[in-house]
């Protein structure tokens, strides 16, 4: 027997992503992996005084903090589900009873957000396949400009052709350009009829779009379109963009049964709201932005379901709105679902995605999983909500809303009177004692209002819904620019760190509110910027250990090596086969290990300093508004794939610095293993450092171009250049006080009578640097001169130094023949002496190897010049220590100590200075940067 209650079809279905029990067995054999890993770490720690202890200890931590952060992006993946809708069944049942939808598009800038482009996203969506009578479309501009009204104004006459010629001939997508674009000069498909309207159309079109790019371009309007529309009166208290009224017209009044399009049908309200500025008062961004829209549009359409887009966000699919409304309309699983995320993609991104923009795993992946367990994160751009949640609604088991109830509202005034009442929810003191920007509407103070908020949401019982439907549903624009992806990136880890610090951390406050799964994946993402401080500690100790000789990982012979094998193995395959699920090619996802690199070690570590100092009560929140224009030049290269720098930033400090470090360290590494310098077999008593470092200078490859060998206007700027120049210098510095002499050439020995060393010397001209010190006489109260002699002899046995009765001695000089030199020492008081000795050959190996390819020449020739300097400076070193030594023996009290502490004061010193510098140039930046709202 079939149950009483009429079975309705849904609405959306929900089904777990397939192959989940595959990931899940390999996900274990990897955290086993890790945890063997964790293990050799902790049972091979060196005992105190050891080399290396603190080190190791390092090490132990970051690879703690790798697998925890190992485990949340696990919680992305455990439990994935995809959705997908019935769009016909909503129109069967609820065509007549469709909810208002109110769409914001949030505008800031008319010089980076060029206001055609913001004009074609809000024709894509007033063309909506959507009864107009029920859309309404509202642009906030936060710049408050009447170039971006008279586009406005523009638009909203095109809109009365644009809309028609959607509707006949089914055209997609519906942002004129993307669509013009997408068709073929000859016009392919449809009939001479449309051909014929696709031209008038498209030239319609271009002259609108010109005459906005020429106003654009001349910063002002034509004086006759001023005067033919009295909207621009509200422009005559103007005094800037952070001072001035609240300007709001309703442009076309979708209840006004005279405002109809070329072949008489309604068409969407259009509103231009510019929220009233004051300097006086802080105007919070985006977030306040949408909650004057949500007030004000509250009086005009009061549409139960608000969509929220970005100015650079087309529609890409005129049905969207119905998906969304299949997972608010369902009956039996509507009731708790609050917001509707769609992905974000983007229109402008290259084939292998040379900036990693494209977020293919987090799209394809990662959000399917949030999904899983309770729903996505509010990420912004391409959001439904319901309005009563984002206005502070709690979850109830009567939330569910009757559609059909809300349906009738009309407004009787007329729209004059309607714009002047509400104005004043637009103002600057309306929110004064109000709950919005905390309880109600968008939450204030995080750089990332849109997480804080779906967060909050989540909190009060409800859940949320992602859908990423087979046909893109909105396309926007990525940055084209390196410094602009580690700007945006910045804000965005900033923020999300911000909130885990926040009341509404996911950490603590979430717990119980939401599910662990997706109390893990929040942290997931709120956790990016700490992520810099094991990624730093992992792209410069291993190499610079590796250049002084110390192990760090397990050697070839070691059976721990497997554990480490097998996670690195695993790990990157997996994520290689996950990104090309994703969609992603080969070369893009060698693009965005790199990215995942330069973000971590630059925006993270800016981000990660910015909250603590932000915490401490140093800074303010800024929020750097992503370019979405670039120079001809610019667009070229990025079409081309070539890393855009461009800009003095002082990220590429950073970047710049760790890539040349790992160069050099890679650079003495392979010198050792060739010239077998070295008693240990580096390439089998570190494999993974040898591996770690030669990856990092394989990913760092555009940075070495960028910094040395481009000429093109990309390039990194000179000042970055110079400043690194500047840096390996103190780089080299702190390598030479890192390493042990003694692990170079050094030696220390106990003469009694005579002792001969021989030393190679392998080019002729090479300058040969020699020292010794007498550290020690083997008697307690005999302290007079006793030096020893000493002997150099040429290849030929022809003598070209003699030292008598000298304590210590250093000097150079330049080989004239290649071949075995021999030091003999001879010792001639009665007591055993400890000698230390020194010798080291300098030579500037691209004299004779003439590099093949002209391009690398600089590159060699600085590498070269950096190492020599290097050596130089590690023999000066050694000798001073030899004579400290030598005078910590002979005077007892003079100890190590007073050399630590003098290492400790001028490190102290380094990182003051640092810090200065950092500050200096944060405030630069604050002051002459990119442009901030
Ligand atoms: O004071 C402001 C600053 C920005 N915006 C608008 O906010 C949008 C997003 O700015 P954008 O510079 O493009 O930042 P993105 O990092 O690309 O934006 C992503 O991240 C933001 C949070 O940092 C979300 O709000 C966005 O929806 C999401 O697309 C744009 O339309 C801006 O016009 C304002 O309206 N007022
Ligand atoms: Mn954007």
């Amino acid at each position: 027997m079939r149950s009483e209650k009429k079975y309705v079809p849904p609405l959306f279905e929900t089904k777990r992503a397939r192959g989940l029990v595959f990931f899940r067995s390999f996900a274990v054999t990897l955290f086993v992996g890790i945890c063997l890993i964790l293990f050799y770490r902790v049972s091979n720690i060196p005992r105190d005084g050891e080399e290396g202890r603190w080190v190791w200890i390092g090490l132990l931590g970051a690879e703690l903090w790798f697998g925890f952060y190992w485990v949340l992006t696990q919680a992305l993946r455990w439990n994935q589900v995809h959705r997908l809708t019935f769009k016909d069944r909503l129109s069967q049942r609820y065509e007549k009873d469709l909810p208002r939808v109110d769409i914001f598009v949030c505008t800031a800038d008319p010089v980076i957000e060029p206001p055609v482009m913001v004009m074609n996203t809000v024709l894509s969506v007033m063309a909506y396949d959507y009864p107009p009578e029920k859309l309404a479309i509202y642009l906030s501009d936060d710049a408050g400009s009447d170039l971006t009204f008279y586009a406005l104004l523009e638009a909203s006459r095109f809109a009365k052709q644009w809309l028609p010629y959607c509707k006949k001939f089914d055209v997609q997508p519906r942002s004129p350009a993307a669509y013009f674009v997408s068709k073929s000069p000859t016009g392919d498909g449809g009939g001479q009829s449309q051909t014929m309207d696709l031209m008038a159309i498209k030239n319609l079109y271009q002259e609108m779009a010109d005459r906005i790019e020429t106003a654009t371009m001349l910063g002002r309007i034509p004086e006759e379109a001023r005067l033919e529309h009295e909207g621009f009166s509200q422009w005559d208290s103007y005094s800037s963009k952070r001072d001035h009224d609240t300007i709001l017209k309703i442009l076309i009044d979708g209840e006004d049964p005279c405002s109809t399009d070329t072949d008489g049908s309604a068409l969407p309200t259009l509103v231009y709201l510019a929220r009233e500025k004051r300097p006086q008062h802080f105007h919070n961004f985006k977030a306040g932005a949408m909650n004057a829209l949500i007030r004000v549009s509250s009086k005009i359409s009061n549409g139960q379901i608000v969509l929220n887009l970005d100015c650079d966000m087309c529609s890409n699919d005129p049905l969207t709105v119905r998906d969304a409304l299949c997972f608010f309309m369902d009956e039996e699983k509507s009731h708790d679902i609050a917001f509707v995320q769609f992905p974000q993609w983007f229109a402008n991104v290259t084939k292998n995605d040379l900036y990693s923009s494209s977020l293919r795993v987090i799209t394809n992946v990662e959000f399917h999983g949030t999904d899983g367990y309770g729903g996505p994160l509010y990420v912004g751009t391409g959001c439904f909500h319901r309005r009563d949640t984002l206005c502070g609604r709690e979850f109830s088991q009567d939330s569910k809303i009757e559609w059909k109830k809300h349906n009738d509202h009309r407004r009787q005034q007329s729209v004059h009177k309607l714009e002047e009442e509400t104005k004043t929810l637009a103002s600057c003191t309306h929110e004064q004692n109000t709950k919005w920007g905390d309880e109600m509407g968008l939450k204030y103070g995080c750089p990332v209002e849109d997480v804080i908020t779906g967060l909050s949401i989540q909190c009060k019982g409800w859940k949320s819904a992602y859908f990423n439907p087979e046909r893109k549903a909105f396309l926007g624009l990525a940055p084209t620019t390196l410094p602009q992806v580690l700007v945006q990136h910045k804000r965005w880890s900033e923020g999300d760190f911000q909130i885990v610090l926040s009341k509404y951390s996911p950490a603590w406050y979430a717990h119980g509110r939401i599910s662990l799964g997706l109390q893990l994946g929040y942290c997931c993402y709120c956790f990016w910027a700490p992520n810099c401080l094991a990624t730093l500690y992992y792209s410069i100790v291993p190499s610079l250990f590796l250049l002084k000789g110390v192990s760090l990982f397990p050697q070839v012979s070691s059976p721990w090596l497997l554990p480490f094998a097998y996670v690195i193995f695993a790990k990157y395959t997996y994520s290689l086969v996950e990104f090309l699920w994703a969609g992603g090619t080969v070369l893009g996802w060698w693009n965005d290990q790199r990215i995942w690199l330069y973000k971590r070690t630059s925006s993270y570590l800016f981000a990660t300093v910015d909250t603590v100092l932000k915490t401490l009560g140093f800074g303010d929140t800024a929020f750097v508004i992503t370019d979405k224009v670039a120079d001809e030049d610019v667009s070229q290269r990025y079409e081309k794939e070539m890393m855009e720098f461009g800009a003095t930033s002082p990220m590429f400090e950073v970047l710049s610095t760790l890539a040349m470090l790992n160069l050099f360290c890679l650079v003495g590494a392979v010198k050792k293993v060739i010239m077998n310098y070295s008693i240990h077999r580096l390439h089998e008593t570190m494999p993974l450092q040898i591996l770690l470092c030669g990856v990092l200078v394989l990913v760092n490859l555009p940075l070495y171009q960028g910094l040395l060998l481009r000429k093109d206007k990309g390039r990194m700027p000179c000042s970055v250049t110079m400043g690194i120049a500047l840096k390996g210098y103190f780089v080299v510095l702190l390598l030479a006080l890192l390493s042990s002499p003694e692990a170079v050439f050094g030696i220390r020995f106990v003469i009694d009578r005579e002792e001969c060393f021989s030393h190679d010397v392998k080019y002729e001209g090479d300058t040969v640097h020699v020292s010794f010190v007498v550290v020690k006489v083997d008697s307690s109260w005999h302290y007079s001169d006793d030096g020893v002699d000493l002997v150099v002899k040429g290849p030929t046995g022809d003598q070209i130094h003699d030292f008598r009765d000298k304590i210590s001695e250093k000097i150079e000089f330049v080989a004239h023949q290649k071949g075995v030199h021999r030091f003999c020492f001879t010792n001639k008081s009665p007591y055993h002496e400890t000698i230390d000795f020194d010798v080291h050959v300098g030579h500037f190996s691209y004299y004779d190897e003439h590099a093949k390819d002209e391009h690398f020449q600089p590159l060699l020739e600085q590498i070269s010049k950096l190492e020599e300097a290097l050596y130089n400076i590690q023999f000066e070193q050694h000798w001073l220590e030899a004579q400290t030594d030598r005078q910590a023996i002979i005077n007892d009290a003079m100890s190590r100590r007073t050399i630590h502490k003098a290492f400790f004061e001028s490190a102290a010193l380094v990182a003051a200075s640092i810090l200065q510098v950092y500050l200096l140039r944060r405030l630069f930046e604050r002051k002459l940067g990119m442009s901030r709202v």
